[in-house]
């Protein structure tokens, strides 16, 4: 099948997946003026999109960009990129990657990751898993995070995100492809933070979910949001981040939209996981991907090397493996220590609390100044 579109000029590039989110960043690609063609696994979706220019499973009632080209065939996705844009469930891009290193052996293409997940077997990031199997440079790969609700960006709601890389330019290029009038994306050199911001937020939207599925309120959501950045920021500065990218659009914005949305997959899983529904009965309900499910074991896993203290998400892998009740998980936001801990961080090991302080500090001054910035850190 040879994919049809009308030519645009800016870059070549391919986007691998057409769920949700890879189709949603087509379109955002497209209409920033990309030559794009969607690669799917299933002939029949490549048709739609393709033809119809629609993706009535993943995105109903959107209309795809006119430019916008599609295809099943992962050689012809791949003639000549500039940028290949990955939107695979986390669990399956190393053999996905398999498929494609012999297609790029002679492309130099950056390599974008939209992904949120990390790596059940090996505990790795989606960049890590990149550079390993396509064994190249990583300041050709970066990721793509941020508070991004695939569907509201589908509609056009103004939206940002982040695109990282360890090299300057390579985040550049890319930020420079995938913004239009509705997608404003900013750029860091903190890959890290940035991935883990999107992984680890997952988890914290999972105890939302359960918590409104009991049927508690506000303030115990608010307390878990509140903790569970500081659990995000203790982890991720143990493993490397810097804390400041935890207060970002990859971190606090991510944490903010995921939690709060009922578009959420991963805080719908733990809807239903709070309303009493056992794993495998979440699992063969969700139609879409819920990385947060898969991710909770490999980040325990890395906490616990990393000696981080992670009494929310513990208690999301026990509501998980049917050890706690979900009704039993608000009061254990910390540890069951009677002595009364600070506030700052968990262990008090990483400097992120610091740098959570210094942002809600931040935040106030403005909201005392009627938003202005008072123009001090
Ligand atoms: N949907 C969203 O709002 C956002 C999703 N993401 C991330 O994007 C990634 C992809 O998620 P979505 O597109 O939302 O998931 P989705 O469930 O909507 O789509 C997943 C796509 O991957 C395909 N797929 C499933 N197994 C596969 C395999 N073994 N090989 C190749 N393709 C396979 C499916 O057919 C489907 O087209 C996830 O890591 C997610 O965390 C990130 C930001 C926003
Ligand atoms: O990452 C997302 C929003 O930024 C999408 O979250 P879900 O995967 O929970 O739907």
């Amino acid at each position: 099948m040879t994919p049809k579109r009308s030519t645009p000029a800016g870059p070549r590039v391919a986007v691998i997946g057409a769920g949700s989110w890879g189709t949603t960043f087509g379109k955002i690609l497209a209409d920033g003026g990309a030559q794009v063609t969607m690669w799917a696994r299933r002939a029949e979706l490549a048709h739609e999109i393709d033809e119809a220019k629609r993706n009535s499973r993943y995105l109903p009632g959107i209309n795809l960009p006119r430019t916008m080209a599609a295809t099943h065939e992962l050689a012809i996705a791949l003639r000549d990129v500039d940028q290949v844009y990955l939107s695979v469930p986390s669990q399956s891009l190393r053999e996905n990657l398999k498929a494609l290193r012999p297609l790029l052996s002679d492309n130099d293409a950056k390599i974008v990751s939209l992904m949120k997940g990390v790596e059940r077997t090996s505990g790795l990031r989606m960049s890590q898993v990149i550079e390993q199997e396509l064994r190249c440079d990583p300041d050709r790969i970066a990721v793509a995070s941020g508070p991004n609700l695939a569907l509201e960006i589908a509609r056009e709601q103004p939206t940002a995100a982040v695109i990282s890389s360890r090299s300057q330019e390579t985040a550049e290029e890319v930020a420079r492809a995938a913004r239009n009038s509705y997608f404003r994306t900013f750029v860091n050199t903190d890959v890290i933070g940035t991935e883990f911001g999107g992984v680890l937020k997952n988890l914290i939207a999972v105890a939302i979910g359960i918590v409104d599925g009991v049927g508690y309120g506000e303030n115990t959501k608010a307390s878990i949001i509140t903790r569970g950045l500081v659990e995000m920021t203790d982890f991720a500065v143990a493993n490397g981040a810097h804390p400041e990218t935890l207060q970002g659009l990859a971190g606090l914005g991510d944490l903010i939209a995921t939690c709060q949305s009922p578009l959420s997959r991963n805080n719908t899983a733990g809807r239903l996981l709070g309303q009493g529904y056992s794993f495998q009965d979440v699992v063969k309900q969700m139609q879409q991907t819920a990385e947060g499910l898969a991710s909770v074991a490999p980040v325990l896993q890395l906490a616990r090397e990393s000696e981080v203290h992670m009494p929310i998400v513990e208690q999301v892998k026990m509501v998980l493996d049917g050890k706690m009740n979900p009704r039993d998980i608000a009061p254990h936001l910390t540890t069951d220590d009677d002595t009364p801990q600070g506030e700052r961080t968990n262990h008090g090991q990483a400097d992120g609390g610091g740098a959570l302080r210094r942002a809600l500090q931040r935040a106030f001054d403005q909201f005392r100044n009627g938003g202005r910035s008072p123009g001090r850190d």
